[in-house]
């Protein structure tokens, strides 16, 4: 994909009039290592030859606006009423960016109200539109110690022109949209309907997934807390395979179509002998299939531990017409159910195992929602409390149908038109999953590549 500079540009509501509250801290502030002016831009890429691919001027080179406080803004705080909604599974940080727009929001531009909007999407339409939550400085106070989302959160589709009457309703000028790659879909769809109104709302995404699969920022806020607690299943998964006979140790994480948390817990566990994600697919059968390299392990290790992303090995369902472990069926919000490719898994390296002589003693774990439920560890706090900080900048610079992300360590303004172009995935060519081919030294595929189905490299 390629992108220029125009892709990158974001909307704006209008001219900033107002002084900022914050205009005083930022009179001094220039570029520097730790810090990007307002007028400046952070550059998409970051190689020499990359750069070198443009035929173009510096400032025509694919950039993001800077995030961050602006001297002038566009809403006059005191007549500003703020929304707040998170949406789609939970994440550990949601509290933590509540409290950080809240507090800022409240604190530093003393906002005349901000409103939380229950349940998601679902707090904007009729039948819920009045079940809000008056959100202050002493509300959120502890929020960030427990996980989960004060607010709640839903899956499923809303009328835009419903969520847009109750913003209208209750004078909604800065509405937050806390979510993922659907979440961000959702906030497009709002930002349209309050434009073909020509209606005066901004609209701000904080992008949030433990799967990682938002693309254009360096790592979603909840993903370190995230895999921090998957490691834990798999040391404990280890342990008991280590002491079994022919022990099977099996770590089955989320990760609908992208294998990060698969991959960054193996890493940090450091004790995992195969990683199994959605974007390298394997073959089960044959000598190079995953079958042999299990009983391989097995024979020369005594055990095997192998970590399992839940979207890894689909089409292995579907050749196995197993149609009733891969339902089809979508969600209410239109994700696709995934198959129990576990299921087939335990199964076939039981029977497998079995049939070779070495009967397995298998151990399983599912760890799903143990793993994003858990409160944010003090990186995600730290990074969350940034990112609501740049949200709530961006709001009130007029800033709308746009993002907030980190970006090669930068805080920028991504177009939502953007966040939702793409899927970030692991790339089978890039470094991460070189090392994790290092550590396990599983081969690089179990069994033939198919033609087509390797993910491209791209930005991520
Ligand atoms: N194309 C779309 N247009 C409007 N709304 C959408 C769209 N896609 C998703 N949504 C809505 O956005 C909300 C969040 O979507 P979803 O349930 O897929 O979770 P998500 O935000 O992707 O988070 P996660 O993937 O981390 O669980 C849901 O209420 C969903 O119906
Ligand atoms: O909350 P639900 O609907 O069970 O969804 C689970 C899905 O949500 C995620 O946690 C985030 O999209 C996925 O990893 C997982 O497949
Ligand atoms: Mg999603």
């Amino acid at each position: 994909m390629t992108l220029y500079l125009d892709d990158l540009r974001v909307r704006h509501l209008g001219e900033c009039r107002y002084d900022s509250p914050l205009s005083e801290m930022l009179t001094t502030k220039q570029t520097s290592p730790h810090y990007v002016a307002e007028g400046d831009r952070v550059l998409l890429e970051d190689t020499v030859s990359m750069l070198a691919g443009h035929d173009v001027p510096p400032e025509q080179v694919p950039s993001f606006e800077a995030a961050g406080p602006r001297k002038k803004i566009y809403f006059d705080p005191s007549s500003v009423t703020a929304g707040i909604l998170t949406c789609g599974g939970l994440c550990p940080g949601l509290n933590n960016v509540i409290r950080g727009l809240v507090q800022e929001l409240a604190v530093h531009y003393k906002v005349k109200r901000i409103l939380g909007f229950r349940n998601g999407l679902r707090g904007l339409t009729s039948e819920h539109r009045d079940d809000t939550v008056e959100l202050t400085p002493e509300h959120v106070r502890d929020i960030h110690n427990a996980g989960g989302t004060i607010l709640g959160s839903s899956r499923g589709n809303q009328d835009p022109d419903e969520m847009v009457d109750s913003l209208v309703e209750h004078g909604v000028d800065v509405l937050f949209v806390i979510g993922g790659d659907g979440g961000m879909r959702a906030a497009t769809c709002l930002s349209n309907a309050i434009e073909a109104r020509g209606l005066d709302i901004a609209v701000i995404g904080v992008p949030k997934t433990i799967d990682n699969d938002l693309p254009f920022t360096d790592q979603s806020f909840g993903f370190q807390s995230a895999f921090a607690s998957a490691m834990d299943f798999i040391s404990s998964v280890s342990v008991e395979a280590a002491a079994s006979p022919n022990g099977v140790g099996l770590v089955k994480l989320m990760g609908r179509h992208s294998g990060f948390i698969a991959a960054y817990a193996a890493l940090a566990a450091n004790g995992a002998d195969i990683v199994l994600i959605p974007e390298i697919p394997f073959a089960l059968d044959g000598p190079e299939g995953l079958l042999a390299y299990v009983e391989q392990h097995v024979r020369k290790k005594g055990y095997v531990v192998i970590v399992l992303a839940e979207g890894a090995g689909q089409d292995l369902l579907e050749d196995a017409d197993l149609s009733h472990r891969n339902g089809k069926a979508t969600d209410a919000s239109g994700n696709v159910k995934l198959g129990k490719i576990d299921d087939l898994l335990k199964e076939r390296i039981t029977d497998h195992l079995t049939a070779v002589g070495l009967a397995p003693t298998m151990r399983y774990i599912d760890p799903s929602y143990a793993i994003r439920s858990v409160v944010a560890n003090a990186y995600d706090s730290v990074y969350c409390l940034r990112l609501a900080h740049a949200a709530a900048h961006a709001a009130m610079a007029g800033r709308t149908e746009v993002a907030v992300a980190r970006w090669r360590r930068r805080f920028v303004h991504v177009p939502l038109s953007l966040m939702t172009s793409r899927r970030n995935q692991v790339d089978p060519d890039g470094d991460l999953w070189m090392s994790v081919l290092e550590t396990t030294c599983q081969p690089a595929e179990f069994g033939v590549q198919r033609e087509g189905e390797k993910v491209p490299s791209g930005f991520c």
